[in-house]
């Protein structure tokens, strides 16, 4: 069989970059207002660091402004909440994201719940959750919605189709599966507990690996014409999935880097200006 053809996310995610500054510009021209994204960051683990920089410098590239609020390691769920009501309160930010993950003493749930709806971006409250899952007006989550995107990018037929989802995390595995089964995809998800992994992923027309584990998912587990998307961040800029195999399987695979990461980031700052939009009555 011959190589599969790559999901090119940095070209897509540079055109919907380029469509929201000019969206940006546009709602600023109106309204006078500089749409604003809030940033939250607790502790400094060098790559939640490289992340939030990296949404903040495509923010100012885009003509969206951003405000940083960097809080210690020690920061309590109590505190971190407080933060992010007296932010969701603040007429002046139009979005906000809570870096995941934020530390195994925090609430994050709760931290996420203290986001209102109308800002959250990021699309990581039951309130996003529940509307992106009935396909209603709201705001998705970042990747899962990036995802779906390349995939209508490079029309892929998703009705009827059987979609694995490696992973169940409430920001990636959960919600992608979500949006595929709106789209009328056979969706199986897959954790931990999932008896023998390969037998499952050997039944899918899409892959999803949203796990967290480097090169987790195998050429030889790859239905042969699947369609594989590695959502995975491992250090080191590694995939879920072992892209050298798995391409001589797969029709169409997106690659680490430059496929899924880029994605997340232009679907946060397309939303922030939407939820700009939104609030400023445009
Ligand atoms: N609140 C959130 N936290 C986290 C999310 C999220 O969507 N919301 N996702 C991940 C990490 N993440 C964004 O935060 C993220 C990871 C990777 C990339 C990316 O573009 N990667 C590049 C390569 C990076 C590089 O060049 O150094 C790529 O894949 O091409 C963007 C965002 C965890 N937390």
């Amino acid at each position: 069989m011959s190589q599969a053809r790559l999901m090119d996310g940095t070209a897509l995610a540079r055109r919907v970059v380029e469509e929201t500054a000019e969206q940006a510009a546009a709602l600023t021209g109106r309204t006078g207002t500089v749409p604003c994204l809030a940033t939250v960051l607790v502790g400094e683990d060098p790559a939640s660091v490289t992340y939030v920089r990296m949404k903040q410098n495509r923010c100012r590239r885009a003509g969206i402004g951003s405000r940083h609020v960097a809080l210690p390691a020690e920061t309590t769920t109590e505190e971190l909440v407080g933060t992010l009501r007296s932010l969701s309160e603040d007429p002046a930010v139009h979005g906000i994201l809570l870096q995941h993950p934020v530390g195994d003493h925090i609430d994050e749930r709760a931290a996420f719940e203290a986001i209102a709806p109308e800002k959250d971006v990021d699309g990581v409250t039951f309130a996003s959750f529940a509307a992106m899952s009935f396909g209603l007006p709201g705001f998705v989550s970042c990747t899962p919605g990036g995802i779906l995107r390349l995939l209508d990018e490079y029309g892929v037929e998703l009705g009827g189709r059987r979609a694995v989802v490696v992973g169940r995390s409430a920001i990636l595995g959960k919600p992608v599966g979500m949006l595929l089964l709106a789209r009328d995809a056979t969706v199986t998800y897959c954790h931990s507990r999932t008896a023998d992994l390969p037998s499952v992923v050997r039944e899918a027309d899409v892959v999803v690996a949203a796990v967290g584990r480097p090169r987790l998912i195998r050429g030889q587990d790859v239905k042969p014409g699947a369609v594989v998307i590695d959502a995975g961040y491992n250090p080191g800029n590694v995939g879920d999935v072992d892209y050298d195999s798995a391409v001589e399987r797969a029709s169409l695979i997106t690659p680490v880097p430059g496929g899924v990461g880029p994605m997340t980031i232009a679907t946060l700052l397309e939303q922030t200006v939407h939820a700009a939009a939104r609030q400023l009555g445009v």
